[in-house]
């Protein structure tokens, strides 16, 4: 988490003794001082349902309208040419090839599964997701095989061969395999996530580290559905994503990917109607230290694909610089149905200072 200027920065990152890291003031500052800008956005989801409306690089919103500029193959739609233009450019050949190939196949299928499921079901357990995904292993394997070796790399000779490169006979049994997933129901933005995350480590391999430090969730699926959503997914992009993806896409970077994301993934939300929008989501390494308080000392703001930082208030050197987790509408409640809210969504019981001197305002 570091300013690209020359100027000391205005905070530092320290352990605290219950909620892990935080940001601290290392010097005061007046309301308004502008802390950081984050560019770093890792993996982002844009919902299906927002496909249309949302500039797929800057997430700028056309209010019920659809983009006109239309990546045709993919799906994307952007507000500027130079969006997409930047988009197909960050997004590179196999990025293009990859969400062609998800939008080739969503596109011949009805929306059979409902993504992002609010049921009243129990959260997975570790051991419940260590067999979930040990339940597709074997299936995984064949389809790899099918797809042209144990990595998914193509054999030597390229095609024209059922004989993988580590030699193995591609059979009907390979072949059924793929046909087998490809018949299971799909969930669109699960399989967003997943292209998403593996994209962003073919892309982006030097950033990993900053990925890997960031608080770990190791119950990361909300309930079973979505712990099958995920395993499904799997099974289906591993039987359409172009080779060179597939030694990324293993069960074990798709955990690494969920785990961080689910404690550290900020609302992407529309600028306007205090955010009522809800377009998706994504993860910005260098975003994730500042702890959530009910009564924030920065406000954060989104622009276009960065989110910029800085002080709400006046702060004193050495005080917490905290953001809030929780809508407009959200922080008006009372404690008992804010805690609530930070406990489902976020899985952690509210130490902020307004909860726990239990100050509300009158
Ligand atoms: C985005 S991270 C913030 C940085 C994190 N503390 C770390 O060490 O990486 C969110 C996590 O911080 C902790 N956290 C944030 N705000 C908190 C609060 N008000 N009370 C308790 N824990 C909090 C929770 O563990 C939460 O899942």
């Amino acid at each position: 988490m570091q300013e690209p200027t020359s100027k000391p920065p205005l905070y530092e990152i320290r352990d605290t003794p219950h909620h892990g890291r935080a940001v601290f003031a290392t010097s005061s500052m007046v309301a308004s001082t502008h802390l950081l800008t984050c560019s770093d956005l890792t993996l982002s989801v844009l919902l299906r349902e927002y496909r249309r409306e949302v500039c797929g690089q800057c997430f700028n919103y056309a209010h019920g309208r659809d983009w006109r500029i239309r990546d045709s193959t993919t799906g994307f739609v952007f507000c500027a040419e130079a969006c997409r233009e930047q988009w197909r450019k960050e997004t590179g050949h196999v990025g293009i090839q990859a969400w062609t190939a998800v939008e080739t196949l969503i596109s011949k299928r009805t929306k059979e599964d409902s993504d992002l499921v609010d049921v009243d079901m129990p959260r997975p357990a570790a051991l419940d997701i260590t067999t979930a995904w040990d339940g597709v292993a074997a299936q995984a394997a064949l389809i790899r095989i099918a797809r042209g070796g144990k990595g998914g790399f193509p054999n030597a000779a390229g095609s024209g061969s059922d004989d993988t490169d580590a030699g193995v006979q591609v059979t009907k049994q390979h072949k059924r395999a793929i046909q087998k997933a490809l018949q299971q129901p799909i969930s669109p933005d699960v399989m967003s996530f997943c292209v998403t995350g593996v994209l962003w480590l073919h892309n982006n391999p030097a950033s990993l580290p900053a990925l890997l430090h960031l608080e770990a969730d190791t119950t990361p699926y909300p309930n079973a559905l979505d712990l099958v959503a995920f395993t499904r997914s799997y099974l289906h992009l591993l039987a359409i994503l172009p080779l060179p993806l597939l030694p990324l896409l293993t069960p074990a970077n798709l955990m690494l990917l969920s785990s961080r994301d689910s404690h550290n993934a900020f609302g992407i939300r529309s600028l306007e109607d205090d955010g009522a929008e809800f377009f998706g989501y994504g993860c910005w390494p260098q975003a994730s230290y500042f702890n959530h308080s009910c009564d924030p000392s920065v406000k954060k703001t989104r622009v276009g694909r960065t989110w910029r930082f800085e002080a709400a208030r006046h702060v004193e050197e050495g005080e917490e610089l905290s953001i809030t987790y929780l809508s407009t509408e959200e922080r008006s409640q009372e404690r008992a149905s804010r805690m609530g809210i930070l406990r489902k969504n976020w899985g952690f019981e509210c130490g902020c200072v307004k909860c726990i001197e239990g100050v509300e305002a009158p």
